[in-house]
């Protein structure tokens, strides 16, 4: 992945308003770092820690404390994330992607939950993940400016595609197999309610409170209970990105961190 890549969501519009952005970005853009550089500056020290606060609030909404798991919420939320970046592949170049165009959406393929800064829509993400029991910690880039239009149609995932087209979809998003298949894993917290031949509220792995690598089980052989998602289905068993997604099984370490990675 190219650094231009890595970051085609912010680099168009870097206004880092933190230090932290600064030092990842210097430390990681060997080739570009003179010319970003130039745009950046430091958080100043007067600046209140509004994302910690941020981040307690949404750990809040996200947690169940009944059953010490993350709740309804954070799946939608790490959904969410998903689908504001997802809209985005690299022939687009250095327009759109996690931009906040989610909220601009109805009627488009990406969803209106209620949120409303492309910011905010990635940290509360990372914080769902963070919150539910055995998710990493995943850094969040500030300084997305919003879209004041939506994402253009048909750049998200179709549960009932082809493996092969999803794959080339994701890859034409920047992501290989090993990438797609750690993503993926981002189901063993989901539930279905929108997928005819799914029960409503059904879930994708026996723990969808819990971060863990169940799913790829679970997915492999679905105990009672657990209902596969057909493009889950499909790419398990497609020869690359299934590849990968067996050497998830029983790799709870491995999978954290290529999730966070990817
Ligand atoms: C081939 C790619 C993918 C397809 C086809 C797909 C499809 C779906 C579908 C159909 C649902 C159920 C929605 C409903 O019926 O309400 C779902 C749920 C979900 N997906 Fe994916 N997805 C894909 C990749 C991803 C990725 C990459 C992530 C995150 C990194 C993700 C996160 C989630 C989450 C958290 C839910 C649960 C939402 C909730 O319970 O409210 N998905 N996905």
């Amino acid at each position: 992945t190219s650094f231009t890549e890595y970051i085609s969501d912010t680099y168009d519009h870097l206004k880092p308003r933190v230090a932290e952005t600064y030092e990842s970005i210097s430390t990681r853009a060997a080739g570009t770092y003179n010319t970003i550089n130039t745009k950046l500056f430091a958080r100043k020290d007067s600046c209140p820690p509004v994302w910690t606060s941020i981040a307690a609030e949404l750990k809040t909404m996200y947690w169940d404390p009944a059953t010490k798991q993350c709740n309804d919420d954070a799946r939608a939320a790490i959904r969410e994330a998903f689908h504001d970046c997802g809209a985005w592949q690299k022939s687009n170049g250095l327009v759109g992607g996690c931009d906040g165009s989610l909220i601009l959406s109805v009627g488009n393929d990406e969803l209106l939950r209620g949120e409303n800064n492309a910011d905010l829509i990635q940290f509360s993400g990372n914080i769902a993940v963070v919150t539910c029991p055995g998710g990493p910690q995943i850094k969040t880039y500030i300084g997305r400016r919003d879209s004041s239009v939506p994402a253009p149609p048909g750049l998200l995932p179709d549960v009932h595609a082809p493996a092969a087209d999803l794959y080339k979809l994701f890859q034409d998003k920047g992501f290989d197999a090993k990438e797609l298949a750690a993503l993926l894993g981002a189901h063993s917290t989901s539930k279905t309610f929108h997928v005819p031949e799914i029960p409503v509220g059904a879930q994708q792995d026996t723990t969808p409170g819990l971060w863990d690598v169940k799913y790829y089980q679970d997915t492999l052989t679905p105990p009672q209970g657990v209902f596969v998602l057909p493009s889950d289905k499909a790419l398990a068993a497609h020869p690359e990105v299934g590849k990968e997604f067996k050497g998830f099984v029983g790799g709870q370490g491995k999978w954290t961190g290529d999730f966070a990675k990817a």
